[in-house]
Parts: structure tokens; sequence; C-alpha cells
């Protein structure tokens, strides 16, 4: 038993132990990145096989030997396989069964002897783990893979290169051990085993040694890449990063001081919430509103504000990032893209679209406050006659004098729209029959007094006018529909004049 507890043999296996362990960890830590889950799976073969072993010597049943040292070869096969898988090549799973068959000529040779002799075995196993080990050390030096891992690559190519001459010289001396006294030894009376956990388990620890090494180096190098990564985003995004502790600002890239236009040390611990002109409490929406973009007007060094666009996500240190982009092009854009959206291409005037809408809103207003409303169309009269008399040119420049008459007339709170053709519609707000009457045949009389200077001449026309009293629920269409019918009347009886629909809107 005391044997046994003070047996090199006890000593590796426990160190394979740590080593599973040691490779359990790396894999770990490093996944998906393939290679230390296969270090791991070897060690946990070589275990077993390891443990067969105990007490120095192999058995006398033959299963139990040649399960040993398939054991270990497969275990010492699979280890190499997981080298080539971290350094991005295909694994080279032939190498399992190519080492276990090396056991079948042991085998012929013992069916010809009859006794197994476990010196030869542990020699045979020797000499294939020196191979396997050897080529350990020739894929970490001469397999093709990532430059900035060279140093530590030709680390762990030394000593698996040390380790497998370390396994040809204990294959020499378990044959030595074989020519001497027969009968099984402990592991104190072998030299092959004396040398081996000696010699050979402290190179195993330095062959795991580099293997860590290269794991984290990969590490390393993994996080330099994403932060040179991060800096190059940092420096060509267009717009400013911060990085935000506690509201403040620790850092931040190029853009930002381009931006707002302080240099680097004024941004240095500000208050994010400094940078924006209402300061609400920043803070807190920063926790409410993670990876949203918030509209906010930004103040540059000059006192000069720009729309920007902020948006805020939580990492997972307690730190912020924020992200501000000057949208002020975007948001005038937007405009000018509403407004034409909303307006008549040729008169400049609300086309029918933006007053349908609007009126509306204008409608239900009115409808609470229980405000007096009126609805007119405005229809020019015989407008085919000016084009077809002076041209469709012509016709266009009447009917952008008729707008620009009319807008000049009207409140900012009337709504004023081209609804097609030569057609206007006008919704007064705020007035009664009366008042609206006055108004509408302030711009009829003002239109039969224009004179359009056009090429040879002067044109004058005269405008008729329907007009409707909204004091019902109906729709702004039924409304339009009365007033129509008040235009209608309006021309038939001799046009340029303002015909008030009379009849109910019911
Ligand atoms: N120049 C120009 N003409 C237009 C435009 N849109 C419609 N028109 C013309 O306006 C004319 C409208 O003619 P009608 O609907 O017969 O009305 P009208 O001649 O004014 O006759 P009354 O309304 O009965 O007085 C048509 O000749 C259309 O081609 C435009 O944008 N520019």
């Amino acid at each position: 038993m005391n044997a046994l507890l003070f047996s090199p043999v006890f000593l590796g296996t426990n160190i394979l132990v740590a080593s599973a362990i040691i490779c359990l960890a790396l894999w770990y830590y490093s996944r998906p990145h393939p290679g230390p889950g296969l270090w791991t799976l070897g060690i946990l073969l070589l275990m077993p096989g390891q443990y067969l072993t105990l007490g120095g010597t192999y058995s006398a049943s033959l299963l139990y030997n040649v399960l040993s040292y398939t054991l270990q070869v497969s275990g010492e096969a699979v280890l190499v396989i997981g080298i080539f898988r971290f350094l991005g090549r295909p694994a080279p799973w032939w190498l399992v069964p190519a080492a276990c068959l090396t056991a079948l000529p042991w085998l012929l040779w013992q069916s010809q002897v009859g006794l197994p002799d476990s010196e030869v075995l542990i020699a045979l196993y020797a000499f294939v783990s020196a191979l396997i080990r050897a080529l350990a050390c020739w894929a970490l030096l001469r397999l093709p893979g990532d430059r900035r891992l060279r140093s530590a690559r030709r680390f762990a190519a030394l000593n698996f290169g040390l380790l497998a001459l370390c396994s040809l010289v204990g294959g020499f001396l378990s044959l030595l051990d074989d020519q001497q006294d027969g009968g099984p030894r402990q592991g104190f009376e072998s030299m092959s085993e004396m040398f081996t956990y000696n010699v050979g388990y402290p190179l195993w620890i330095l062959c795991l040694f580099g293997l860590t090494l290269l794991t984290l180096r990969r590490f390393l190098l993994a996080a330099q890449s994403s932060a040179a990564r991060f800096e190059r985003l940092m420096n060509i995004t267009s717009a400013a990063v911060v990085i935000v502790r506690n509201g403040r600002i620790v850092d931040g890239n190029p853009m930002l001081r381009q931006l707002f236009g302080h240099d680097r040390a004024y941004f240095h611990d500000l208050p994010l919430a400094h940078l924006f002109k209402a300061e609400q409490d920043l803070e807190q929406q920063l926790g409410r509103f993670d990876g949203v973009p918030l509209d906010r007007l930004a103040v540059r060094s000059d006192g000069g504000q720009f729309d920007a666009e902020l948006t805020v996500a939580a990492l997972d240190d307690g730190t912020h990032v924020a992200e501000i982009r000057d949208v002020s092009g975007r948001k005038s854009l937007e405009k000018a893209l509403r407004r034409t959206a909303s307006r008549d291409a040729l008169t400049g005037v609300m086309n029918r679209g933006a007053f349908n809408e609007q009126a509306q809103l204008v409608l239900s207003q009115a409808k609470r406050n229980g405000r007096s409303l009126c609805l007119a169309i405005l229809d020019i009269d015989h407008f085919k006659r000016i084009n077809d008399s002076h041209g469709h040119p012509i016709g266009d420049l009447a009917l952008k004098a008729f707008s620009a008459v009319c807008e000049r007339q009207v409140r900012r709170s009337d709504l004023f729209a081209r609804f097609g053709g030569e057609e206007f519609v006008l919704l007064l707000s705020d007035t009664d029959a009366q008042q609206a009457f006055a108004l509408l045949e302030r711009l009829r009389t003002s239109w039969s007094a224009h004179r359009l200077d056009i090429p040879g001449g002067q044109l004058q026309s005269t405008v008729s006018i329907g007009m409707v009293r909204i004091d019902g629920e109906a729709a702004l269409d039924a409304w339009i529909n009365l007033a129509d019918q008040a235009l209608y009347a309006a021309k038939q009886a001799g046009r340029d004049r303002t015909q008030v629909y009379s009849g109910s809107a019911a």
C-alpha cells in the first residue's frame, strides 16, 4: 500500500487529473474556439489507460493490456488532433485508428510467444507516443496560422519535441528493463518508469503550460483585435460616440470634438446632459430608453444648436455607450419633404390631401368649442377660354395670381387650398356667415379688379363662389358638396358672384 501511495505512477496519474481540469477550464473559457475541448478528451482517455498500469506493471490479461495500450495511444492522438483544430486545420482523425493499430505487431508476437511482455508493450507505447508527440511538434512549428502566435507556438513545439525525445529514451530504457531479471517490478525498480516520471512528467507540465500559453495568447489577440476594430470604428463613424459612467463622460471619439467644437479636455467628466439644450433628467432617461433613439437639441461650443439623435445603450460593466448623431440635415430634408407633400406644385398653396387632413381637425375642434365655421369653393370663370385663347402657360400664370390674391387676404388660421384645376377651397375659422360673405365678396372683387400682365396686354377674369355655413354634425365631404351646390347656383345665375347655400345640411 505504501509503495502504491508513494508510487510515481500515482503521482503521474494525478498530474493527468490536474491537466484534465486545466484543459477543461481552457475549453470552458475559450468556447467556441476548437482545441482545448479535444485536449481535455485526450487526457480523459489517457487517464484510465494510465490507471490500468497503476502499480508499475501490466497484468497478464491480454484484453487488459490491449485496452490500456489503445486508451493511451488514442488519448495521445486526440490531444494532437486538438492542436490541429486549435491551429484551424482539419482534424486528422485517422490518427486514432492508426495509433491503435500499432498494437497489432505486438499481439501477433504475443500469439507466437504466448506470454504477454509488459516492458515490450511499454516500449512500443513509448515509441508510438514519441511519433505522435513529434507530430504535435511539427504541427506547432510548420502548420500555417496567425503569425502573432508564433513565439507561443515555438515554445509549445519545443516542449512537445523534448517530450517526444523523452518518450524515445523511455522506450529504450523499457527494452533494457526487459533484458534484466524478469518478473513484475514496482515503479521504483523500473528505469524506464523512473525516467518517465522524473523527466517525462515535468516535460508534460511544460507542454501543458505551452498549450495554456497558446490559448491565453489567442484570448489576448482576440481582445486586441476587437479593441483595434472598435477604435477604428470610432474613428471613422460619422457619429460622436461617448462612454458614460454615472451620467458623466469618460471617453469619446474624435467626432465628439468635431461635432461640438470643444477640445478633448473639456469633455472629461462632463455630465452628458450638458451637451444638450433642455437638460432634463437624462440619466433617468438613459436607463429607460436603452437603445431607443431620442431627439435632442445639442449645443455647440459657439452656442449654436443642432438637431441631434441620441442613442444610449447599457454596457455590461455598468457604463453606457452613447451615440450622438447630427441629424439637422435629415430633419430639414424631412421638413422640406413634408412641405412638398402638402403643397400644390403650381401655386404653392396647400393641396387637397393636406386640406382634407387639416380641415378634419379644424372641424372637430370647432365642434368641441362651439365655434362657427364657413366653407367656400371658388372657381375661376371661363378658365377654359383663358387657356384656349392665351395658351396653357398663361392659364398657369392666372392660377398663380389668383392664389396670391386670395392668400394675401385670408388669415393664417384659415385654410386655403387648391382643389384641382381652377377650383379652390377656403375654410374660415371663427367666422359667421355674414363675416364670411363679406370676405368672399372682397376676394371676388379683388380678383375681378386684378389685371394680369401678359404678352401683348393685360388679362382680367372673374370668379364664382359657393359658400356654406357649417352648423351641424355632417362630415367634411357633405359640406364640400353643399358649397359645390351653391357654386353651381352662382354659375347658373351668371357667374362673378358669391352664392350662399340656403338649404339645410341634413
Ligand atoms: N393652365 C392650366 N389649366 C388647367 C389646369 N388644370 C385644369 N386646367 C384647365 O381648366 C379648364 C377648366 O375648364 P372648365 O371645367 O370647363 O371650366 P371653365 O372653363 O372655368 O368654365 P366655368 O367653370 O363654367 O366658368 C380646363 O380647360 C382645364 O384644362 C392647370 O393646372 N393649368
